[in-house]
């Protein structure tokens, strides 16, 4: 007979979005219980956040021995030992996983149950040998890699997220079907490391993001020698003596290796989400803008509630969740003001509006303005003039979106993501002082450009030359 444990909160899931509620919860005093089939930290940790970006490091190390000429220092072609930058990975990893580890949350007060759980019934799952009976349910199980049916795929090796980062020999060539954010740090950095690489995508690269912007980081990749077939669907993957073949159109593309990146599935099988009344569509749990399934007790967040993918989103719909089951307040998600940012190099970051939805919504009710980092003192300095600050505001200076190309744009897109969430106008970045040289100065500066054409208008200068009776 299973053991009975009774909590407040039960979490399926410990990622970045159930390890949020986990803490929270518990150091708010309430009996949570955390049910983890995997490792602790998810994917994020494991597979996707933190191995993508230590990956992406070394790569960059890679590029600047390659390209130091133009500061003087002798160029050369970088001795890359894979497995040692693997092992790189694996330590950037083995750095961070006590943050997330089962005796960090255990030692909260969380009971941590390292098992596949399943639901019995609208309050009831089991985990093992267990059953836990809660207040609360949370489904933060997140998403897998989405294979998708191609004829033959199943007749050669793949790598995906799940894999790629415990391959220890360079690919002669990688071919990566999918151009989205998985593809393009995946494809940037193995052609830094030295592998050849062909990106097949079936509509545009990075097609989420603002298309003038996606140029930029599209340009790059070509200059780093990667190979990128836009508007191909690979319909079909042949074994050859190379490795794998993968036809598209009227032709096929053959390399050693193959990266299926085409998106993401949410976890939702082998939950019994029927028999505890949750249900489900092709995208995720279906759920209200509080989060909540079609059982109001059981809440779902992260990546398998539909939304956006995101390990801040994730996060930040722990928080929500806090406030609902906790404080009792009727929190709404909000997710709509999430940055997010590719990792590729230039960096892509972009929040609210592109100039595209803006147009959708306020016709031309908008104002776009740029400043590109050609005219950035700091960027010059440092021979990297790529890229923009590209903002969206309202006739009256509400800032819409904000969208960013460049080295630290992920950084550089914080105070834009500040303006957007407060509501505030575009002059709060003319009013600040920002630090000379900066690549921030671009924030200032194109903010400055909105207001120039009015403030160097004849009425203006009419308007001084008036004033100046008081001199
Ligand atoms: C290659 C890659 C790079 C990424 N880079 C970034 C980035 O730079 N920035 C960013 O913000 N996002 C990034 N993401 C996205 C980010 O990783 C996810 O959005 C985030 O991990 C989602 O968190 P989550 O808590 O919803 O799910 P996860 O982190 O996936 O956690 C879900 C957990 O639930 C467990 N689980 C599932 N089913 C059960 C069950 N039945 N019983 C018990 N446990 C179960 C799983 O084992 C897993 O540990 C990246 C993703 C990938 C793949
Ligand atoms: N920097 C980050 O924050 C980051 C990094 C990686 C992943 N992520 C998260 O993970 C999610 C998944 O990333 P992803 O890149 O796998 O998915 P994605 O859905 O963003 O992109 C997949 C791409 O594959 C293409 N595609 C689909 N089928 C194809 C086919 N048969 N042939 C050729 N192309 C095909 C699609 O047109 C699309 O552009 C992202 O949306 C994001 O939420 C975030």
């Amino acid at each position: 007979m299973a053991k009975t444990i009774s909590a407040d909160i039960c979490i399926i899931g410990a990622g970045s979005g159930g390890l949020s509620v986990a803490a929270g919860a518990a150091q708010l005093g309430r009996k949570v219980v955390l049910i983890e089939k995997g490792d602790m930290g998810g994917d994020c940790l494991n597979t996707g956040c933190v191995p993508s970006k230590a990956l992406i490091a070394a790569a960059g190390r890679a590029h600047a021995i390659r390209h130091a000429d133009k500061f003087g220092i002798r160029s050369s072609e970088p001795d890359v030992d894979f497995g040692a930058v693997m092992d790189h990975v694996h330590n950037v990893i083995a750095t961070i996983a006590p943050v997330d580890s089962q005796e960090r949350f255990e030692g909260l007060g969380v009971t941590v149950i390292r098992e596949h759980a399943t639901f019995i019934g609208p309050r009831e799952v089991v985990a093992g040998g267990q059953k836990i009976k809660a207040k609360h349910f949370v489904i933060a199980t997140g998403s897998t890699p989405f294979v998708p049916p191609i004829d033959g795929l199943s007749s050669v090796p793949f790598f995906t997220n799940e894999t790629i980062f415990e391959n220890r020999e360079r690919p002669d060539h990688l071919i990566v079907i999918g151009g989205g954010p998985i593809g393009v740090e995946m494809a940037q950095a193995h052609r830094r490391l030295g592998a050849k690489v062909t990106i097949i995508e079936g509509d545009r690269l990075l097609n989420k993001d603002d298309p003038e912007l996606t140029a930029i980081v599209a340009n790059q990749l070509r200059e780093d020698g990667i190979d990128i077939v836009e508007g191909a669907k690979a319909n079909k993957i042949i074994k050859t003596d190379a490795g794998v073949g993968v036809n598209i159109d009227d032709r096929t593309i053959v390399g050693s290796h193959l990266l299926m990146a085409v998106g993401r599935k949410p976890t939702v099988d082998d939950l019994n989400l029927e028999a505890a009344g949750v249900e489900y569509e092709r995208s995720g749990i279906k759920v209200d803008d509080r989060l909540r399934s079609t059982n109001k007790r059981i809440f779902a967040i992260g990546d398998v509630a539909g939304g956006k993918q995101f390990t801040h989103v994730a996060g930040y719909h722990a928080s929500v969740l806090v406030r609902n089951i906790l404080f009792k307040m009727p929190a709404k998600n909000n997710e709509g003001l999430a940055p997010h940012v590719t990792y590729a190099d230039p960096e892509l970051a972009q929040i609210g509006l592109d100039e595209k939805t803006a147009r959708e919504k306020h016709g031309d009710e908008i104002k776009v303005v740029r400043w590109p980092f050609l005219e950035n003192d700091r960027a010059l300095a440092e021979r990297d003039t790529r890229g923009m600050v590209k903002v969206i505001t309202d006739k009256k200076g509400v800032v819409l979106g904000a969208g960013i190309v460049g080295k630290g744009a992920g950084d550089l897109l914080q105070p834009w993501t500040l303006a957007i969430t407060s509501g505030q106008k575009i002059k709060t970045f003319t009013d600040m002082i920002a630090p000379y040289p900066t690549r921030g100065e671009a924030n200032k500066r194109v903010a400055g450009d909105w207001y120039s054409k009015t403030l160097f208008s004849p009425r203006t200068r009419k308007l001084i030359s008036l004033l100046a009776i008081f001199d």
